[in-house]
């Protein structure tokens, strides 16, 4: 059911700082930062060749991922991203397995401008997994 590894989310601390990291010290290509609002975070993309990684940056008092970077004030991993073909059709089969999909359950629209959904990290072995439309 899950295709392509869409990207890596990192949660920073200074998203300059990592921007700075990223684009000069491992010389990648990195974006401006990107509100999401809806989402709760600031977002830049880093291209890669093959994947892309997304670092994190709080946005907002109620943003999803304070929690996670006050347990992990230096930053860390906070989610992969999947593709999959029918997004309805993967929330209705996990939901039948009996997995946990976050918010309300429907998919809202992600930074790439296609529906999203999460799924609980105690149901997949401690890790955050974003589903994404492809
Ligand atoms: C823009 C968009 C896009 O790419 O298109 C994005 O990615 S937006 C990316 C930001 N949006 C999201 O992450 C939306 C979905 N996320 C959420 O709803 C939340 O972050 C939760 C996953 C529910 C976690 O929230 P919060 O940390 O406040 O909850 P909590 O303190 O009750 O945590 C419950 C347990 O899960 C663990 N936990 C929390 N976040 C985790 C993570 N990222 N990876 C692995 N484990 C995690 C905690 O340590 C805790 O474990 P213990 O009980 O063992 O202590
Ligand atoms: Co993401």
């Amino acid at each position: 059911m899950i295709g392509r590894l869409n990207h890596v989310a990192i949660a920073v601390p200074d998203l300059k700082a990592a921007a700075a990291l990223y684009g000069g010290t491992l010389g990648a290509k990195v974006s401006a930062p990107i509100a999401q609002p809806k989402h709760g975070v600031t977002v830049i993309f880093v291209e890669l060749p093959n994947t892309k990684i997304e670092l994190l940056h709080p946005l907002g008092d109620e943003s999803p991922i304070a929690g996670f970077l006050a347990r992990n004030p230096s930053g860390g991993i906070h989610h992969v991203c999947y593709e999959v073909d029918d997004i309805l059709a993967a929330r209705d089969r996990l939901k039948a397995s009996g997995a946990r999909v976050l918010g309300d359950g429907e998919p809202k629209i992600g930074a790439h401008d296609k529906p999203v959904l999460f799924l609980h990290p105690k149901d997949f072995l401690g890790t955050l997994i974003e589903l994404e439309q492809a």
